[in-house]
């Protein structure tokens, strides 16, 4: 009966074959709910189509999902806790906002440069491009804009294999490179790489569960200078330490402030 459903969505909803091909070719029982979810949110997608450019059914990959283990799960729901808590005597909003994160939020952002309309159509956010839950890069952030800091948890995949059982160094690389990018961009608007310094001081076993802790270091003009260290949950291990360099850019870097 559902995957009849699937089929009727798949004939009235050409905006969503890859999810009806899944659905009918695997047919897992355990998906059925993640695509009926889908299913919803690409049909609410077809009454944004008045809004182009902007993407029309965002998935947020920040979500908890079924390949999350218990520890993941665990931690998440700590810090998810403390998005609720607000500022005791202030009453104002809660210092921790648990931020969404979409593979592709805008359709046609190409930085200036000429992409082909295909390029453009099929760019996903490389530590998002997958639709396996699980497989690669799960992992979800936590902004503290008022410390100026941020916690990022992260489930390493099986696909990030580097040293045999082992997470490899340049997915280690990505997930510094996009806590400490998501943390600077957060603080002062869009910003490059520039620089990306890494000691990596203990292997991360893969499948398990690492938190990153980004934090702003300073500002110097354009310049933007963050710290993250990768540890274990308990941060009783220190797997990677960094700093990074980003630079702003675009016409606002001169006029922000962080307070
Ligand atoms: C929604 C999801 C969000 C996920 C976040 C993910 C974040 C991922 C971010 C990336 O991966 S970006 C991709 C990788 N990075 C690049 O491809 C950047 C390539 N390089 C550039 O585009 C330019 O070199 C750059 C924008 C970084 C700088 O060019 P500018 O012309 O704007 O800088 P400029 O040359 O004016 O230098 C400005 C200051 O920065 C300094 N600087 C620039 N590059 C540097 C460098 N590499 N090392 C040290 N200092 C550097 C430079 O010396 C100078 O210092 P002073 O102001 O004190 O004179």
């Amino acid at each position: 009966m559902i995957l009849r459903c699937l089929h009727a969505v798949r004939r009235f909803i050409p905006h969503c074959p890859a999810l009806c091909r899944d659905a009918v070719s695997k047919r897992s029982l355990v998906k059925i709910p993640e695509l009926l979810y889908s299913a919803r949110a690409s049909a609410r997608g077809l009454s944004k189509m008045s809004l182009w450019p902007f993407s029309v059914s965002p998935w947020d990959f920040s979500q908890p999902n079924a390949s999350w283990n218990a520890e993941m799960q665990e931690v998440y729901d700590r810090y998810n806790a403390l998005c609720e808590v607000k500022a005791e005597e202030t009453e104002k909003k809660p210092p921790w906002r648990k931020l969404p994160s979409y593979n592709r939020s805008l359709k046609y952002v190409t930085g200036g440069v000429y992409l082909s309309k295909i390029i453009q159509s099929k760019a996903r956010l490389f530590t998002r491009n997958l639709k396996e839950h699980g497989a690669a890069f799960e992992y979800v952030v936590f902004m503290n804009k008022q410390e100026k800091r941020c916690v990022c948890l992260f489930q390493a995949g099986h696909l990030l294999e580097g040293p045999p059982g082992y997470v490899h160094g340049g997915a280690i690389a990505t997930m510094i490179d996009t806590v400490t990018g998501t943390l600077a961009g957060y603080l002062v608007g869009p910003v490059m790489t520039a620089n990306l310094n890494i000691n990596y001081r203990s292997p991360v076993p893969l499948g398990s569960v690492v938190v990153l802790h980004g934090a702003l270091d300073r500002i110097e003009g354009k310049k933007v200078f963050v710290t993250c260290r990768m540890t274990s949950t308990d941060e009783s291990k220190l797997h990677t330490e960094a700093t990074a360099l980003f630079i702003t850019v675009g016409p606002q870097w001169n006029s922000f402030e962080v307070s």
